[in-house]
């Protein structure tokens, strides 16, 4: 069978479907979920609490396999349903980027060293780690702070310097999950348009799961979930 998917795309999912436990305990947590997202472009996901999108997130993460469906990432074919077709690991080393909701920085580690650590892991010298990660914490506004711990930073700045780190190994793909909850609306606003900036000049695709409905402009596509279910609200931008 041809799965080839649109190599122009930054991610495709079809029809994603996660069922957790079984007779009794059976929970569909997502139904045949498909989403496109194009290379820079960056996507919010909405929903209420229990819909669904942690566990999207973390499907097309490859952190948790769905029980049916493909995630496409670049056009390659990566998890057909629970089956890998590349080092898992590796992969989302190389090719994935995070941000959660709390910053999740080391906080024995310097804001340059925890952008650092994540380029060295993927084989760089510490040389050229140290420079990629002070010219990343400069791009997102924070090279001034490289060398404080997160305790000595704001939780903007601290985001800022995640957010950094998920860049850290120029990303195809940044998944976020609720990466502003802990920010006030100025903060949030900030790091939203961030995410669009670096979806638009790294052509990274981005998703953003969020409960924020006040920053929506700054996103290209609006995707819901509801019950497992995924739809776009009809006043959005088609794809
Ligand atoms: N490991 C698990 N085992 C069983 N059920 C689970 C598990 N993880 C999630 N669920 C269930 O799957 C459904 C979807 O959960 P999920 O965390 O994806 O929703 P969500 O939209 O991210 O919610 P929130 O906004 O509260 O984080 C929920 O009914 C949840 O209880």
């Amino acid at each position: 069978m041809n799965q080839a998917a649109d190599a122009e795309l930054a991610i495709e999912t079809k029809s994603l479907t996660k069922i957790y436990g079984s007779g009794n305990t059976e929970v569909v947590a997502m139904r045949d979920a498909c989403m496109k997202v194009a290379r820079g472009e960056v996507v919010a996901l909405l929903g209420p609490s229990g819909s669904g999108k942690s566990t999207f997130l973390t499907a097309v993460g490859l952190i948790n396999p769905p029980t049916s469906g493909q995630v496409f990432i670049r056009g390659q074919l990566i998890l057909d349903a629970d089956q890998a077709q590349v080092n898992l690991r590796s992969f989302r080393r190389q090719h994935i980027g995070f941000v959660f909701q709390k910053s999740n920085l080391i906080p024995f580690l310097s804001a340059i060293e925890n952008v650092q650590i994540a380029i060295e892991l993927n084989g760089q010298s510490s040389r050229v780690a140290r420079q990629s990660a002070q010219k990343l914490l400069d791009d997102l506004g924070v090279g001034d702070r490289a060398d404080n711990r997160p305790s000595m930073l704001s939780g903007g700045q601290q985001q800022r310097v995640a957010v950094a780190r998920a860049l850290a190994n120029n990303p195809s793909i940044i998944l976020a999950d609720e990466p502003t909850a802990a920010l006030d609306s100025h903060r949030g606003r900030q790091v939203m348009e961030l995410f669009a900036q670096v979806a638009h000049e790294h052509g990274a695709g981005v998703i953003v799961v969020t409960h924020d409905h006040r920053a929506l402009d700054v996103f290209d596509t609006t995707y819901e979930m509801e019950d497992g279910r995924m739809f776009q609200p009809t006043h959005s931008q088609p794809n």
